[in-house]
């Protein structure tokens, strides 16, 4: 293995630092707490995991962190009304709706509720076309979080050639937005795309969020280029044993095939421990960003796009 491992725990563990040094002050200079409200709706149990983590991330950096767990059957008046009640609460400025929702429920239209000065996920429609037209946006978080690691690993990005593998709204698409913001030239490319290793192999900086396991192999990568890998997939593991009611083991990868990328990648972040942990600190610093917009201060350095 040839490559420089990106810890992404180790760098969300600096960024949640710096968030709590921005609190702090905040509090102290401005008597101001920024508070992030998360809203679950349902039991999935790997949301459940997000969403508790989020909360307990939220109370160390110093925020007010304020749950509301709902019923899957709940209804989208419901869930809408208590977007409105979070919208006008002063004392939130995020507000995040773990996603997937259950499927009775628009998730367009929950995420449109709300406002989109509050809109930490970065996914109001709102957010979106101020991303995509340079203007002063709320960012989502695994793309900023992407975008952060980069910029330490690279210094200036400017003039990179960069391959997104991936076209969702969530990820593919304001990844892009960011990489030309600092001035990449940025391909998307996707499952359609003809020729896709010729065109991964041109790149400086490959971004995999396609969410099919292990897809991109090292013949995909270009000697010493940058591997982001987005993916976190749950695959059977055999090789693990079973568990106690006989099922097989898993285990997690990414959508990179991480041994063979690594042996010609210059640097790589690793499934687990590379960009999941940046999405959760990343969240966090848009609560405190959201925060100082709101009350005309400051924003922290090094924390948005
Ligand atoms: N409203 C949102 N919903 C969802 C988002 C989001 O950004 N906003 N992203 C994902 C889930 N997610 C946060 O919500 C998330 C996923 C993964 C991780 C993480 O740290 N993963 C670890 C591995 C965890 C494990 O062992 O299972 C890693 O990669 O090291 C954090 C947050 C979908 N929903």
């Amino acid at each position: 293995m040839g490559a420089q491992i990106i810890d992404g725990k180790a760098f969300a563990a600096q960024v949640r630092e710096k968030v709590a040094g921005h609190v702090a002050h905040l509090r102290q200079a401005h008597g101001v707490t920024p508070g992030l409200a998360v809203v679950l709706v349902g039991e999935d149990p790997a949301s459940q995991v997000y969403v508790r983590s989020k909360g307990k991330q939220t109370v160390e950096t110093g925020m007010n962190s304020y749950e509301h767990r709902l019923d899957a059957s709940t209804g989208e008046a419901e869930l809408l009304a208590l977007i409105e009640q979070l919208n006008s609460d002063r004392d939130v400025h995020g507000i995040l709706v773990q996603l997937p929702l259950p499927a009775h429920l628009n998730e367009d239209l929950v995420i449109n509720a709300i406002a989109p000065e509050k809109d930490v996920d970065g996914f109001h429609i709102s957010n979106v076309g101020r991303l995509a037209t340079g203007q002063k946006a709320m960012v989502p978080c695994t793309p900023l979080g992407c975008l952060m690691m980069l910029r330490e690993h690279h210094g200036s990005l400017s003039g990179m050639n960069a391959v997104v593998v991936g076209r969702s709204n969530i990820v593919g698409k304001p990844m892009a937005q960011l990489l030309l913001r600092d001035s990449c030239t940025v391909t998307i490319a996707h499952s359609r795309t003809k020729e896709i290793e010729e065109v991964t192999r041109r790149a400086d900086i490959v971004v995999a969020a396609v969410g099919r396991p292990e897809m991109v192999t090292g013949d995909w990568i270009r000697p010493g280029a940058t591997v982001i890998d987005v993916g976190i997939n749950r695959v059977d593991a055999p090789e693990k044993g079973t568990n106690e009611d006989g099922s097989v083991k898993t285990r997690l990868v990414g959508d990179c095939h991480f041994e063979s990328c690594a042996e010609v990648a210059g640097a790589i972040t690793p499934v687990p421990g590379g960009v999941g942990p940046m999405t959760i600190a990343c969240l966090l610093a848009n609560t405190v960003t959201a925060c100082c917009r709101m009350h005309g201060l400051a924003e922290p350095e090094g924390l948005t796009a």
